[in-house]
């Protein structure tokens, strides 16, 4: 690959275009920086430059600050890997300069990229650029001045808006609110950057330096009053994470102080922030995601994956519907199949229901759901599956029905066709059967499945490669993450997470308040705590699942009563608004009291209290009880070769289960907690509730050896891997 540089070209006119190249996103890499300093330098120095254009090449202007920066600093603990590009670059040599800049922005700049694009007197993009501050998702904040520029281009509601949501904008809403000057086809953007530039050079042009703009933001007590308020929706929507409420810190500084005061503040939380659990967790997360689409054996062996136009989906209930609009969305067309008119009518509503829905919520654009729709076909036989390229069944977990659709499917649907289920704990090859093995594949989406962003892709023995490849390709289609993972009961998710509710289950039976048990998980981080999770799954799905897990995991389940005992009593969760919580529309949901006696009953059926009195526990130990059995069942998924990499667990806790991202996934969380205290504590509950809580071997061995859970086995996988 050629090398990262910074060039600089001086044209006849006397304008210096000083280009970035760092492919893919020219990243701001530590001799990027350099290179800019000693361009701008040169630029400076040289009587035939008048004023400067700032570019990126290939078609990006610049992803931002280069991220592996802050993983070594997070890795050797040394801050000094940070340059100080604020003030010496922005300030000093572009934004003070004595030559004007101008950026010429071309499909993205974000991050650190925009920050450069600030600092420069004006900015040309090409239509359709994406601008952003993305700064929070990987638990920092902006560090090249964005915190203070941002606020002064278009406005502090708007910046706030931009930098606490990691919102972009596209080019033409950045022309509206003041942040892009003009705007141009790709073809005149150096043409028209350069001009501009002269035009500033020769004061026919305005040389706006943003950092001393006052305009947009408003008077002290206006802006304080939206910094209020947006403290307040932060502590809401982003706790446990201390970005935000920095962010805000940053920018009040700024407000009050003026933007030079701002930008030293900035810098200073910037490189404090850098150090934070949150900012390793959060970096760790970016690039685990990206890695998950490096699988051994699929993506490194030369295929191409085949072009996938039309997916017949099986089954229009949530899971097949929510598939089915997930599919449409992304442009393939649908063949819907139902068994009656009535239940395909129901489905084929649903879909559009949740299409029509996201216009509402002003997600999609009118026409563009029409033409969603317009992708979409019901019908009750196979008749039309005749040219399809993949089928998804998505009907109820019933192991003999597959089994059924797929022998039809086999023979319904041309060679080539790919033939995935969506079974979220059946082993594959049970479903299988005698069907042409190398074309069967999981695809395992989580509900609601046009909202969630995981897709699990569960390879079986004989699955090949190639349709795996297919399938990735689809998943990213539709904005999934796809994670490719081994075969067995539960998959990588399900499984890890079976005992989570189990765990659950066993402290309620022990004693143990369920409301409690909620609040703490919540507070953790989850959206909702096991019990309300199950109310919404409905309980239906607890128990098929129960079956599945017993059935393939007998030496290490709880069987509480529980679940059934709600059923008796006329209760099914959030379906029917009864469940450990009621649930009444517009309200939120409340713990319901009258649940108490049926977890009473299910107390005295299993009998399970040490001499017939309730565990008492604290907060921590509750989170520990219920999560370090998660930690347990993914080494094992690990050590069974499930996952391809640790951090694939990572990236699927987080986006299947809705583990805080900002604690890096499951094994990266339990990496910092320490197997070896993990170990431990299980081996204690193991000794006072039993099996259900007894150490894996892998977790024993990694706890003896002070081995991370994350770290690759010495073991060859070969003789161990699923996948
Ligand atoms: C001081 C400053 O304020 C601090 C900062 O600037 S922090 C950085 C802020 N910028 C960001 O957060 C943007 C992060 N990047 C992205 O969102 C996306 O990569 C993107 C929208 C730029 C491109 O997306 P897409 O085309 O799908 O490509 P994607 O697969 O994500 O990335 C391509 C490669 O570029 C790498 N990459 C992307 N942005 C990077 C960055 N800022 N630094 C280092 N590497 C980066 C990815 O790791 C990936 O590498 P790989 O091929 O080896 O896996």
């Amino acid at each position: 690959m050629a090398k990262a540089r910074v060039t600089m070209e001086v044209g006849n006119d006397s304008v210096a275009v000083i280009t970035i190249f760092n492919p893919p996103v020219n990243a701001l890499a530590i001799p990027i920086l350099a290179g800019l300093k000693e361009k701008y330098d040169e630029a400076m120095r040289r009587n035939d430059v008048r004023a400067i254009v700032l570019t990126g090449e290939g078609g990006r202007f610049s992803g931002g600050f280069d991220i592996n920066v802050f993983e070594k600093v997070h890795k050797t603990g040394d801050i000094s890997l940070l340059p100080d590009v604020s003030v010496d670059l922005l300030v000093n040599r572009i934004e003070d300069a004595k030559k004007p800049s101008v950026a010429a922005i071309e499909g993205l700049a974000l991050g650190g990229g925009l920050e450069l694009a600030l600092g420069c007197h004006a900015r040309i993009s090409t239509p359709k650029a994406q601008l952003g501050l993305p700064e929070l998702t990987l638990g920092i904040i902006p560090g090249f001045g964005g915190t203070q520029r941002l606020p002064r281009l278009v406005g502090l509601k708007k910046a706030i808006e931009m930098m606490l949501l990691s919102k972009s904008m596209t080019s033409d809403e950045g022309n509206k609110l003041g942040l892009i000057d003009a705007i141009v086809c790709a073809e005149d953007l150096l043409k028209v950057s350069r001009l501009w530039a002269l035009n500033i050079a020769e004061r026919h042009k305005p040389w706006t330096r943003s950092l001393h703009k006052a305009d947009k933001i408003g008077s002290p007590p206006e802006a304080l009053e939206i910094l209020r308020i947006s403290r307040q929706q932060a502590k809401q929507t982003a706790r446990n994470m201390p970005q935000h409420q920095a962010c805000l810190d940053v920018i009040e500084a700024g407000v009050l102080n003026g933007g030079y005061h701002g930008v030293l503040k900035e810098a200073k939380v910037f490189k404090e922030l850098v150090q934070s659990d949150t900012s390793k967790a959060l970096v760790h997360v970016f690039f685990s995601q990206r890695i998950t689409s490096k699988v051994p054996g699929v993506t490194d062996v030369g295929l191409k994956s085949r072009h996938v136009k039309k997916v017949a989906v099986i089954g229009g209930g949530l899971m097949g519907s929510g598939i089915a609009t997930a599919l449409i969305l992304g442009n393939f067309h649908v063949i819907l199949k139902e068994i009656n008119a009535e239940y395909l009518l129901k489905g084929m509503k649903t879909i559009e229901g949740n299409v029509r829905g996201l216009v509402t919520r002003g997600k999609l654009a009118h026409e563009e759901a029409e033409k969603a729709l317009s992708m979409l076909k019901g019908v009750s036989d196979y008749s039309e599956f005749k040219d399809v390229d993949m089928v998804i069944e998505a009907v109820v977990e019933n192991v003999s029905l597959k089994q059924t659709i797929f022998r039809d499917i086999e023979e319904a649907c041309p060679p080539h066709c790919i033939l995935a289920t969506n079974t979220s704990t059946i082993n594959l090859d049970v479903i299988g059967g005698r069907t042409a093995q190398h074309r069967i594949v999981g695809a395992h989406f989580f509900s609601p499945a046009h909202v969630m962003p995981l897709l699990e892709i569960v390879r079986a023995n004989k699955t090949s490669a190639q349709v795996i490849l297919d399938l990735m390709t689809v998943g990213k289609a539709i904005k999934k993450v796809p994670v490719v993972v081994g075969n067995c009961t539960g998959f990588a998710v399900n499984r890890t997470f079976f005992p989570y509710t189990q765990a659950a289950h066993l402290l309620v039976n022990l004693g143990v308040d369920a409301f409690r048990i909620d609040r703490v998980i919540s507070n953790f981080g989850l959206p909702v705590g096991p019990f309300q999770l199950q109310d919404l799954a409905g309980y239906g799905v607890a128990v098929a699942v129960k079956k599945q897990f017993a059935d393939a995991f007998h030496d290490r389940i709880f069987l509480s009563p529980l679940v059934e005992l709600l059923i008796k009593s006329g209760r099914n969760g959030k379906n029917n608004g009864k469940g450990y919580y009621t649930y009444e529309k517009g309200n939120k949901p409340k713990p319901d009291p009258s649940v108490l006696p049926i977890i009473e009953e299910s107390r005295r059926l299993t009998n399970i209290m040490p001499g017939g009195k309730p565990i008492s526990v604290s907060d921590e130990e509750i989170l520990e009880m219920v999560l370090f059995p998660v930690v347990n069942e993914a080494c094992r998924v690990i050590d069974d070769g499930i996952v391809v990499r640790a951090s694939d667990l990572d990236i699927a806790s987080i986006l299947g289960m809705s583990f805080p991202s900002y604690r890096g996934g499951i094994v990266f969380w339990a990496d910092n907690v320490g197997p070896s205290f993990i170990y431990r504590s299980l081996e204690k509950w193991s000794d006072l509730y039993g099996n259900f809580f007894k150490p894996s071997r892998f977790l024993e061995e990694r706890a003896a050896k002070g081995i991370p859970l994350s770290a690759p086995s010495s073991t060859p996988s070969a003789s161990r891997s699923r996948l």
